[in-house]
């Protein structure tokens, strides 16, 4: 394993240093550090950043290979700048047993690009009828804290309590997709005046609100920890911005497309723009983009939904829901909160590696600032870059990146694992 020293980087976007890392710990931080035998990394120009820590990620193993495989949603990670990743329970098998966790969590850790932290099921089998086996996750080798229905909701109310109660015994936390299944039957798009329009069947904002109010009043009578998935919403935002002034232990996550894009895309009935939550209006973007400034919604988090071609490239009403996000989250981020001025870099930092940590309980030195002692997990971010998006550049088996021909800033030019370098010059490494 060689040692690295990175010169001139402006640590968190600020101050210009120096950085060396040995034995998978970063050993010093500080200007014209002496470094023998380390190798030279010149990061004039360029943002460090900790290693980033998606909290929602779909990787589809096991199951659906075809779409998503650990390795390749983890090296897709890696040249996102992450070095962290929560798996989502969605797979086939669903993740709600012991030993699917640690399948998954094995997986990451023998690919060695990013390490995957598995989320738990919070029903047998995403059913919504029966708790799964809480904690027997827990106490396995994947050491799972975060559980999650996720593509469905915990909407029986009863079984929501009780699942927020079981987790308490280890600190876990119940990260929800809000989504009130009969407010949203058959729905397709968000509701409003353009679902009209196109004659597509409305999906109101009230479904996601609704069960966000329930379920945070729900953690707040029970003491337990609740995480809001995927907010899209002014109401949403304005929901958690009032549970959090009550002293409640409630957390939120926003993506970076809800960050972005509207549902005036839909007008193109192009199916790359189908999601849950939907794509909402502009005054719903400009609400999450001040929830997330002003730290109501504590994370970024991907959603990164890889789905087949034939999953997609069919009529609307057909086509899968979801979108990838893995490698051009930073770049969505810098564009809407940095280069706008509602976010600084450090913010950013908190926002995509440091809070989802914390909200997982995630071990491994992951989130954890760039400092003497710390893993070595660490992202080279070059601000100035542009590029057009397409879709062909990419580790994802699949293709559906709703930023294919957008040009956007930033791009990431290394990535280090636990002092391994993932990525270098915007390339792949071999890890293993
Ligand atoms: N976001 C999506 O549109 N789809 C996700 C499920 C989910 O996150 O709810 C998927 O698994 O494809
Ligand atoms: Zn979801
Ligand atoms: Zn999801």
């Amino acid at each position: 394993m060689s040692d690295y020293v990175i010169r001139r980087a402006r640590l968190l976007g600020e101050e210009v240093t120096d950085l060396a890392m040995s034995g998978g710990i970063i050993t010093a931080v500080g200007p014209d550090l002496d470094a023998p035998g380390h190798v030279e990394v010149d990061a004039t120009g360029l943002v460090a950043l900790p290693g980033l820590v998606d909290l929602h990620t779909h990787l589809r193993e096991p199951g659906r290979e075809d779409a998503e495989t650990v390795l390749s949603g983890t090296r897709a990670a890696a040249r996102g700048g992450f070095t962290c990743v929560h798996a989502m329970a969605n797979t086939d098998p669903v993740a709600d047993t012991a030993g699917v966790v640690e399948q998954v969590w094995r997986l990451g850790r023998e690919g060695g690009y990013c390490d995957v932290q598995p989320v738990g099921a919070v029903t047998v089998g995403l059913g919504g009828s029966q708790l799964a086996e809480l904690g027997a996750m827990a106490d396995s080798a994947a050491q799972v804290r975060v559980f999650s229905d996720d593509g469905k909701c915990v909407s029986d109310a009863v079984l929501m309590r009780r699942a927020l109660e079981y987790v308490k015994a280890f600190d876990g936390v119940i990260a929800q997709h809000a989504q009130e299944p009969r407010l949203t039957e058959g729905a397709q798009m968000n509701e409003g005046l353009l679902s009209g329009e196109l004659g597509l069947t409305g999906w109101p904002a009230a479904a996601e609100e609704a069960i966000v109010a329930r379920d945070c009043v729900l953690a707040a009578h029970v003491g337990s920890r609740l995480h809001v998935c995927h907010l899209s919403t002014r109401g949403s935002v304005e929901i958690v911005r009032w549970a959090k002034s009550k002293g409640w232990d409630v957390t939120a996550e926003v993506t970076p497309h809800h960050l972005l894009l509207t549902d005036e895309l839909v007008r193109s009935y192009d199916p790359i723009y189908k999601v849950n939550p939907p794509l909402r209006t502009a005054d719903d973007v400009a609400a999450v983009r001040e929830g997330l400034a002003d730290g109501t919604i504590d994370i970024v988090a991907t959603d990164h939904a890889p789905h087949p071609m034939e999953d997609k490239e069919c009529e609307w009403s057909a086509a899968a829901f979801g979108m990838l996000g893995l490698e051009t989250a930073l770049s969505v981020v810098q564009h809407t909160m940095v280069d706008t001025g509602a976010l600084t870099w450090a913010q950013v930092a908190e926002r995509m590696s440091a809070a989802p940590a914390r909200i997982s309980r995630v071990g491994g030195g992951h989130g954890r600032p760039l400092a003497v002692g710390e893993a070595a997990h660490v992202v080279l971010h070059d601000p100035e870059a542009t590029r057009v998006v397409t879709a062909a550049d990419s580790a994802s088996l699949s293709r559906n990146n709703p930023y294919a021909g957008l040009e956007l800033p930033g791009r990431v030019v290394a990535t280090w694992l636990r002092g391994v370098p993932t990525v270098r010059d915007g390339e792949l490494q071999e890890t293993n």
